[in-house]
């Protein structure tokens, strides 16, 4: 039901890939890639640096505790997010890590949160190393698939190229505890949402967990194991492309079997614009971004 694109195949021009392409972004909001530059051990690599890092005593991550900065960069506890308002905070713990901007650009003194230094802990130069590593594998592949996307809606493969040469991409680990026994109906490793920005790539551990949630409201489990990836389309390429690419509510439950997730959240450049097409509004793509973090965050909320 959902759609399975080989990445090299459709690089290479295959036309069946190009219409899985088209229900996947028209019609679902989701699909699986495959056959990618990325190999399951370099997703392995990754895995195994979130794993070291959330296994940290809390007093070590509490050293790079995103609340303290303000920004998304670094770790985000259990509890820090809200993604869906009639729900619970969040259960899981995150890890986040973004666009490192040229040393002489100019945006670089701007104090914009989504170009935000990046937050490593002391004295982990592996992990560092590991999730930058896979940080530009997965802005490459998150480029080429969103090539495709272009060309399957109609637009030249190059659509989006420019407008992501300094693309306000977040890479995030996301570690999904056991289902605490306190868990009611309202707590989800995360609840219900859409994706903010315009293209998630998601990998994740094997373990399964993620579910997307169907026109008619039902819900159905989507798995990658490493080397394959899950990707869907958020909310901003929602309204760029006047509701012709569809973002899709999904959620993680959780389980009795703790689960780590690699989300790579690819987003275009700050000045952007990302108003619906056909309009002559103005929508900058950081200011859109910017508000939907200030409403998730809950160290970002007034009042809390
Ligand atoms: O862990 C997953 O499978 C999905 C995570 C997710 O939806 C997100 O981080 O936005
Ligand atoms: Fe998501």
């Amino acid at each position: 039901m959902i759609p399975e694109i080989d990445l090299k195949a459709a690089l290479s021009g295959d036309r069946g890939a190009l219409a899985q392409m088209r229900v996947a972004a028209e019609d679902i909001g989701f699909l699986t890639v495959k056959n990618t530059a990325v190999s399951a051990a370099d997703v392995e690599i990754a895995l195994r640096a979130y794993a070291t890092f959330f296994k940290l005593p809390a007093s070590v991550k509490q050293s790079v505790d995103m609340a303290q900065t303000g920004a998304n960069r670094g770790w985000g506890a259990s509890q820090a997010e809200q993604v869906d308002p009639e729900s619970n905070p969040d259960y899981k713990q995150v890890f986040d890590c973004g666009f490192e901007l040229a040393k002489d650009d100019p945006l670089r003194q701007s104090g914009l949160g989504v170009y935000a230094p990046n937050q490593w802990p002391q004295g982990m130069s592996e992990f560092k190393q590991a999730i930058t590593g896979y940080y530009d594998q997965a802005l490459t592949v998150s480029a080429q698939i969103l090539q495709l996307l272009a060309q399957a809606i109609g637009e030249d493969a190059d659509f989006f190229t420019d407008k992501f040469d300094k693309p306000m991409a977040l890479l995030r680990g996301n570690y999904y505890p056991p289902r605490p026994a306190w868990a009611g109906n309202k707590d989800f490793g995360i609840a219900e949402h859409t994706d903010y920005g315009c293209l998630t790539l998601l990998a994740t551990d094997g373990v399964p967990g993620l579910e997307v949630k169907l026109r008619d409201g039902r819900w159905i489990p989507v798995n990658a194991t490493p080397g394959t990836f899950i990707v869907n389309f958020g909310e901003m390429l929602q309204m760029w492309t006047e509701g012709r690419v569809v973002a899709t509510s999904h959620r993680v439950i959780g389980s009795k079997e703790e689960r780590l997730s690699i989300p790579m959240f690819y987003n275009p450049n700050y000045s952007t614009n990302v108003a619906p097409k056909g309009s002559d509004q103005v929508i900058l793509a950081g200011e859109h971004l910017t508000r939907r973090f200030d409403e998730t965050y809950v160290h970002l909320q007034s009042g809390t």
